[in-house]
């Protein structure tokens, strides 16, 4: 088996919203919002008879100011859709900081995309991320998770579509997503077994405040890293829900703080008050609070 490559940095995606690459009022408004990463969307909000001006839309906005300390990612159509290719060469040519690719379904597309950057010379920073949304992609998930491991291969982060898997599947979106649930901690394990982030998916109902609280609850205990939103008013709450709680800050660094004490050298394992911690808690511990820090470094939009 191959390795997992080296732990990769800690990236904050608690917040990553989708702009419709057609929709230049919302493009200018991305420099504005506090969310971490923004997809600048190729594929299924933007028409057939647009793409082409979508593509310009986003060639002019890569040539303006920088989207200062977001990340920036492209979703583009399927590449074996007829506007793949013109949707890579734009990706090869803007130099985002990833490309999402759409209904990804088996590693092969991984591991071609890869090459495809690779022969453009496209530096190694330019990562790739996969959405799993087709019936084919949740079974395959471990095999493209896996894939990102390959040497050259440059996967980074699996992002979840619902819309298309509850069409493919004719799941209901019922509240509690107890059908899907299987589906999506199958693909958060891949993720996780392989280094990568998993972002939950978006949440349609944009005005259903109380119902998108509940989903990012829940999309947190499951352990995504973050979600995939569609509007600006879901920005504060997944900000809210997958950045860590001021208790979990204070109680990460009550542990790093129990493990630098003296008495605690040479211990595995300590009772913090009648809890039972261990230096796998301290790693936690100390990934939460460079969590906080990044957070609190994060220029404000
Ligand atoms: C859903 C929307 C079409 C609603 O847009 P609108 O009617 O303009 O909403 P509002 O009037 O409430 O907007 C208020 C202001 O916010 C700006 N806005 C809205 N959405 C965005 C956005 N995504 N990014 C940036 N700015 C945004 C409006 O311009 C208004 O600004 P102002 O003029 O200053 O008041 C719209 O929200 C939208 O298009 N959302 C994104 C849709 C999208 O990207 N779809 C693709 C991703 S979904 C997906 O991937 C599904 C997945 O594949 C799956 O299978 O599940
Ligand atoms: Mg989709």
């Amino acid at each position: 088996m191959n390795q997992i490559p080296p732990f990769r940095s800690l990236s904050l995606r608690r917040s990553v919203l989708s702009v419709p690459a057609i929709n230049l009022r919302a493009l200018e408004k991305s420099h504005s919002l506090d969310c971490d990463a923004v997809i600048f969307d190729l594929e299924d909000s933007v028409a057939p008879e647009n793409k082409g001006q979508a593509r310009e839309n986003l060639r002019a906005f890569f040539a303006g100011p920088p989207l200062a300390g977001k990340e920036r990612v492209i979703r583009i159509n399927s590449l074996s859709s007829e506007f793949g290719a013109a949707d890579l060469d734009l990706v090869k040519a803007l130099l985002p900081d990833a490309v999402l690719l759409p209904k990804v379904d088996e590693p092969r597309v991984i591991a071609e995309t890869s090459d495809l950057l690779a022969d453009a010379q496209a530096p190694e920073e330019l990562r790739i991320w996969a959405m799993i949304e087709t019936p084919r992609g949740v079974l395959n998930v471990g095999a493209i998770a896996e894939s990102g491991c390959m040497p050259g291969a440059r996967l980074d982060c699996l992002v979840v579509g619902l819309n298309d898997l509850r069409k493919e599947t004719g799941v209901l979106p019922q509240p509690g997503r107890n059908f899907l649930a299987p589906w999506l901690m199958q693909i958060i394990l891949a993720a996780k077994a392989y280094g990568l982030d998993a972002l939950d998916s978006v949440f349609n109902d944009f005005r259903d405040a109380e119902g998108f609280d509940v989903e990012c609850g829940q999309g947190r205990a499951m352990g995504f890293s973050g979600k995939m939103l569609i509007h600006p008013s879901q920005i504060s709450a997944a900000n809210r829900h997958f950045g860590p709680s001021e208790e979990e800050i204070a109680e990460a660094q009550a542990i790093i703080s129990a493990f630098a004490d003296p008495a605690a050298r040479g211990l595995n394992v300590i009772n913090a008050n009648g809890r039972m911690i261990e230096r796998l808690h301290l790693v936690q511990a100390e990934a939460l609070v460079h969590k906080a820090h990044l957070i609190s470094a994060r220029k404000p939009a």
